[in-house]
């Protein structure tokens, strides 16, 4: 028996899934095969991704070739999952997660606290240039789509200062060399999901155990807390929104940061680990009330 997995077509799509291979094999001594698709958010790149449709194109496609019985299961990066998930399917794990953190990588090594004024900083997220601007106003903002490697070529063809990218991606490449800065993610929020993978399958599919052996609980617990402020506040991808959960022993503390009549709010609230859809619920209440 060989299972089939999807992805898409990129390298850290791809190493991502070799990772869960590896582990699937580890585990249960059963052989998968890479099944690469190509989504439609990968092929439209000369727009901002909230004008064609969001994130979840690059997941949309994938699921297809679930629903035709081309793959068994999928690896996406969690932050790529929207919250609604279609009919039948589930993320059957979260594996542990990756460094949560946004870096940036600049031309010549240059530190974040160096740039000049005015710098050209690249990149296509809502939520990183809103951050940028509140600890730069100074800079400017220059959209970057593409994969993690076209958008590392634009530093020098853009002729841009440095982009900003997830640690997460760059340590699976292992590219982590080219940082030149880690934003501390109580500062610098990071997306929902971000650094974290999912598999997703078919609640029906027969190999779902061996899909849902993969989950890490407390990474299952933050991301979950991250989605469930995402989800009350509407988040796609056209507004900023950014959260970070992290768990010491019992207690989780999740800080959220959301665009709000065109004012970043960031708040932050402390509980039971094992309230953590409330947790999320109840910090995105305290950002809308204010
Ligand atoms: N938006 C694209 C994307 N989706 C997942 C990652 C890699 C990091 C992760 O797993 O969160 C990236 C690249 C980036 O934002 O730098």
């Amino acid at each position: 028996m060989k299972l089939n997995i999807a992805t898409r077509k990129s390298k850290l799509a791809q190493v991502q899934t070799d990772t869960i291979i590896a582990e699937i094999f580890k585990m249960h001594k059963i052989e998968c095969k890479k099944v690469l698709i190509e989504t439609k958010g990968d092929m439209i790149l000369d727009v901002t991704l909230d004008k064609i449709g969001g994130k979840g194109l690059f997941v949309k496609d994938i699921e297809i070739a679930m629903m035709e019985g081309r793959a068994d299961a999928a690896v996406h990066s969690m932050k790529d999952v929207p919250y609604e998930m279609p009919e039948g399917f589930e993320i059957a794990s979260m594996p542990r997660r990756e460094d949560v953190r946004d870096v940036f990588v600049s031309m010549n090594g240059m530190k974040f606290a160096d740039l000049p004024m005015g710098a050209r900083i690249g990149t296509s997220s809502n939520r990183r240039s809103a951050q940028l601007k509140m600890i730069r106003p100074d800079i400017e903002i220059v959209p970057v789509r593409g994969n993690v490697q076209t958008r590392i070529d634009k530093i020098e063809r853009e002729n841009l200062h440095g982009i900003i990218l997830a640690a997460a991606g760059l340590k699976r490449l292992n590219m982590d060399c080219i940082i030149t800065d880690y934003f501390d993610p109580i500062d610098f929020v990071p997306a929902v999901g971000q650094g974290a993978l999912g598999v997703e399958a078919f609640t029906s599919n027969e190999n779902i155990k061996v899909f849902r052996s993969l989950d890490d609980i407390e990474t299952r617990m933050c991301v979950e807390a991250e989605r469930s402020f995402m989800r009350r506040l509407n988040g796609g991808c056209h507004t900023a929104i950014g959260a970070y959960a992290q768990i010491d022993g019992e207690i989780m503390n999740l800080v959220g940061i959301f665009e709000l009549s065109g004012r970043m709010i960031k708040k932050d609230i402390t509980g039971n680990k094992y309230d953590f859809i409330n947790l999320g619920k109840t910090l995105a209440e305290k950002i809308i009330d204010v």
